[in-house]
């Protein structure tokens, strides 16, 4: 079998006496979409917190690539290669798109401009921001400069992945990528992962949204009390066995 891009063993993190992560294993595959399903307060976030930089845990390795990493801060993952999209969206509303896009990773102008005044190279942003966003079929967006807070929800949440597949090389992580979104804007955040996965980006996708789940995921991993409690392949397994699993109303072995 080949071998996963991102695997971790043995996970544990305490807080004080709750055991958000108990010995928790995770691997995601090259190319896949792997949905992390599990109820509230199961440690699905502890576990993507893990593996993005944002907790360290207490116990367990993490590998990417077959290396080991132990990421200090959620900057260091991104430097690595995975980037997060998280449910609260890390966007700055009063910003432009492009700004929103280059948040900690401006370009330059190059000499002593860049290097000495640190000026920006404006020109640059926009065309990478533009061709990124047109890659990913948002060009309905007219005018990259335009704020972030004029933008619907679908397309706030397009801004955000976009930029993660514009700078996650290794691995994208989604969490409740559609949670706050209606019908027509979900279905365009949908076939906007089915894109990025497109182009050979393997996904992490947390959601409690089951059809949305069953619709993208090559994976399921069934997160209950602390620990991956089962994978299963959706095209075998039917959306209330995956609900019974994750409650515990069904065991493993029988689903
Ligand atoms: N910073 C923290 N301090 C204390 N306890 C925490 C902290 N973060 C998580 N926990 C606890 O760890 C457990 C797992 O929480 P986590 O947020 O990872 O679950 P989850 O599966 O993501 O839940 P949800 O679906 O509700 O977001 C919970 O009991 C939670 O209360």
């Amino acid at each position: 079998m080949t071998q996963p891009i991102l695997k971790a063993t043995n996970l544990v993190k305490r807080y004080g006496r709750v055991t958000a992560l108990d010995h928790c294993d995770f691997e995601l595959y090259p190319g896949e979409i792997l949905a992390v399903i599990g109820d509230n307060g199961a440690g699905k976030s502890t576990l993507i917190k893990a593996l993005s930089g944002a907790v360290t845990p207490d116990e367990g390795t993490i590998e990417l690539e077959g290396k080991k990493v132990s990421f200090g801060t959620p900057l260091e993952a991104r430097d690595a290669g995975i980037e997060t999209v998280y449910q609260t969206l890390a966007l700055s509303p009063a910003l432009s798109i492009v700004d929103n896009m280059f948040v900690g990773r401006e370009i330059r102008k190059k000499g002593f401009m860049g290097s000495a005044l640190k000026m920006l190279d404006y020109p640059a942003m926009e065309e990478f921001a533009r061709e990124k966003l047109s890659e990913l079929g948002l060009m309905t967006i007219q005018n990259i400069n335009q704020a972030v807070e004029t933008l619907s929800g679908g397309q706030r949440q397009g801004v955000a992945v976009a930029r993660a597949a514009a700078f996650g090389s290794k691995v994208i992580i989604l969490d409740e990528p559609t949670a706050a979104l209606g019908v027509k804007e979900s279905r365009k955040v949908l076939e906007l992962i089915q894109d990025v996965k497109s182009r050979g980006i393997p996904i992490i996708l947390i959601s409690h949204n089951m059809p949305h789940v069953f619709e993208l995921a090559d994976r399921i991993h069934v997160h209950r009390l602390g620990k991956r409690l089962c994978v299963i392949d959706p095209k075998t397994h039917s959306m209330s066995d995956a609900v019974a699993l994750m409650t515990g109303a069904k065991e493993p072995e029988a689903a």
